[in-house]
């Protein structure tokens, strides 16, 4: 359940408050008034490679301990596509989630913390307090991006690059036990439009891949986070809105492998207890990171040829509707669901949602900035097949419930962010 309530705000030397309201907290919490039981601690299981499980055994419950969630240890695969190097620059300074500092202090051992009594409610408010005055990160060396290509010099200094090939199963295990991973954000992947242009290496980026990547996060008790896409549904599939749960049928080798994805994740989750968690993305827009060859791309390309050229050639037909989200949305919604405590996961796969628009919407909203901008229409039979498959709208309404998903960016914000930025970086590319 969501709570919505404003922080409270709290001016001057808190810290010896916060200490003794810590202290009586965690004790209340100990024995709580209203006859919870506290529940122990999780100790991790003696972990093992779904590869040398024997038929027949029982599944088993990975988890990782509290010190080790405290201060996940994050390899970010793919890290160099569009998603990738932003996502770990918010790792990297992010500040700890409400539900952090709840794990910290315990309370989430205690079940009914939203619903019993006025005890509970108190200490609600005592880790909003504390949150606000124990910010933390997840630092710098803690996030480490790998990918198979040659990182921006930029990438490189910010933070910890290593090459990793996920077809490289020994590589992979090697780099886990080295770096003492405990979370594995799996980002490699071939988009749909190059996906479709070579079907062979798609299905072995994103199928034997995906396994080799299940297998490393089961034998070391990783949590996971696999993304899944608007195109994992097909046009059998609901489309307006489209639910959680319905047929999946998708006609390209990305849609096919990243239902394959979902479905092996939850079936890991269920039969050997791994911490997989998956969220489909709608199509992602973001100013400072290129597209890697989708349908939505776009979406993306229309504000650099608006700023830079005022002429902009669109390859989807004016009214193909799909559902899209800006960057920063789409990370912190990974962030929100990598970070949401598992009792508040009433499953494993979530769409996602901020807007849905058409070219032409898109087109006229980026118009009222930019009057001039002229768009013509050259249709790619290709994508346009695709997207015509794709969901227009996007239920996500559990994630909603569950873990309080929101999102921040509607159309005029997201047109406003995109031109201020690349604007910005042209003003000053010209400057220099
Ligand atoms: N960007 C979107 O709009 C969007 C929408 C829905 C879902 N997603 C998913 O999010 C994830 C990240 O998307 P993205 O847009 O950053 O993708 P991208 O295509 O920009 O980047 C993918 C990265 O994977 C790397 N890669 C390819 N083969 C590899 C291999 N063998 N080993 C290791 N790395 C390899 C590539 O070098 C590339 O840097 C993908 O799984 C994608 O399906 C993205
Ligand atoms: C939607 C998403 O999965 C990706 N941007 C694509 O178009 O392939």
């Amino acid at each position: 359940m969501c709570d919505t309530s404003t922080p409270l705000v709290f001016a001057g030397d808190s810290m010896p408050v916060f200490r003794a309201l810590s202290k009586v907290a965690k004790q209340a919490l100990l024995a709580p008034a209203c006859g919870c039981q506290p529940l122990t601690v999780a100790i991790r299981n003696i972990s093992f490679s779904p590869r040398q499980v024997t038929s027949g055994s029982d599944a088993s419950f990975h988890s990782v301990s509290f010190s080790e969630t405290d201060h996940p240890k994050v390899l970010i695969t793919g890290g160099l596509g569009q998603l990738g190097v932003g996502l770990a620059k918010l790792l990297r300074y992010a500040h700890c989630s409400i539900y952090t500092v709840y794990k910290s202090i315990n309370l989430l051992h205690c079940r009914c913390i939203y619903k019993c009594n006025v005890l509970h409610k108190n200490v609600f408010y005592i880790i909003k307090l504390y949150l606000l005055t124990h910010r933390k990160r997840f630092g710098k060396n803690n996030v480490i991006l790998s990918d198979i290509r040659k990182p921006p010099s930029n990438v490189f200094h910010s933070g910890p690059f290593i090459y990793s090939d996920i077809l490289d199963y020994k590589n992979l295990r090697e780099i886990v036990v080295n770096n003492r991973i405990t979370w594995l954000v799996h980002y490699s992947a071939l988009l749909s439009a190059v996906g479709e242009a070579n079907v062979a290496l798609a299905r072995a980026v994103n199928i034997t891949g995906l396994h080799n990547i299940l297998d490393i996060a089961a034998e070391h008790g990783l949590r996971l986070f696999v993304p899944s896409t608007i195109g994992a549904f097909g046009p059998t599939s609901p489309r307006n809105p489209t639910p959680d749960l319905c047929v999946q049928r998708p006609r390209t080798i990305y849609g096919v492998s990243k239902v394959h994805a979902e479905l092996m994740g939850e079936y890991y989750h269920h039969r050997y207890g791994l911490d997989f968690r998956c969220l489909r993305y709608p199509g992602i827009i973001s100013a400072d990171s290129q597209p890697g060859g989708g349908t939505t791309d776009y979406a993306v390309q229309i504000f650099h040829d608006a700023v830079k050229t005022g002429k902009f050639e669109c390859n989807l037909k004016p009214d193909t509707r799909l559902p899209m989200m800006y960057i920063d949305d789409c990370l912190r919604a990974t962030l929100e669901v990598m970070e949401a405590p598992a009792e508040s996961l009433s499953m494993r796969t979530y769409n996602i949602n901020a807007m849905s628009f058409t070219p032409e919407e898109l087109a006229k909203e980026v118009q009222k900035q930019l009057p001039d901008l002229q768009v013509t229409y050259e249709i790619d039979s290709v994508r346009q097949a695709i997207a015509d498959s794709w969901p227009m709208n996007f239920d996500d309404s559990n994630a909603r419930n569950d873990w309080c998903w929101k999102h921040d960016y509607d159309l005029p914000e997201l047109v406003q962010t995109m031109l201020n930025f690349i604007g910005s970086d042209s003003r000053i590319a010209q400057a220099n």
